[in-house]
């Protein structure tokens, strides 16, 4: 079987690809994530960055990398720097819509790259001061790009989803399908015999 790595150091992304019966190993290695381009090209760039730097140590594999920002009114937003950033950004969310854009990267073995992203607009309901203090003392927005987690409480706060609920989580499937078969991934032979319980 085709090795596969999946260039990432996040829960998520291995948890999604996991969820599909894939058998990979991770190897992230150091990027630079600075990029001044807006959201919906950034990410696109930035998994093409991390799947490069992972493709130069293992040659002859299939890589796979994916980079998230979110966006409102044309500013990106990254992981929170602090905790008082993450409080400005869920205060800008609230009772809002803004965009979740993912960029997905595959090199195959032998070094073409298909790269693609995903827009998925989130609408959140209103939330208050003390809800938004609350949920980032729990800790759970610091590593998330806008600084929330649909997989987690802030969940609670989604009242329509127009898209990938996997891309606003860091890995749109449907994307991580398509780009795997382009590359010449055995995808069948590799998920085929995974089912969930
Ligand atoms: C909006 C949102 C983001 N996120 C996460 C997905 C990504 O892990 C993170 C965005 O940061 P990224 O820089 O895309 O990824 P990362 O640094 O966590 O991992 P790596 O570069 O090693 O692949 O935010 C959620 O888990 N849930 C959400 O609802």
């Amino acid at each position: 079987m085709e090795n596969l790595v999946l260039a990432s150091r996040s829960p998520r992304r291995c948890e999604l690809l996991n969820r599909i019966g894939l058998v990979f190993e991770t190897d992230a290695p150091d990027v630079d994530e600075t990029c001044s381009l807006p959201a919906g090209e950034a990410v696109r760039i930035l998994s093409l960055r991390k799947a490069q730097a992972a493709a130069e140590s293992h040659p002859g594999s299939f890589i796979l990398a994916a980079d998230t920002l979110v966006s409102f009114r044309e500013e990106a937003l990254g992981k929170p720097l602090d905790p008082p950033d993450a409080i400005r950004m869920l205060r800008m969310l609230s009772g809002q819509t803004h965009q979740v854009y993912t960029g997905v990267t595959v090199i195959s073995p032998d070094g073409r790259v298909f790269t693609d992203s995903d827009r998925t607009d989130v609408t959140f309901a209103s939330v208050d001061d003390a809800e938004i203090a609350d949920y980032v003392r729990s800790g759970e927005p610091m590593d998330k790009a806008g600084a929330y987690a649909l997989q987690g409480r802030a969940g609670m706060w989604v009242t329509h989803l127009d898209g990938s609920d996997t891309s606003v989580i860091g890995l749109p499937l449907y994307l991580v399908r398509s780009l795997l078969l382009q590359a010449g991934y055995p995808l069948l032979a590799a998920a085929g015999t995974h089912h969930i319980v």
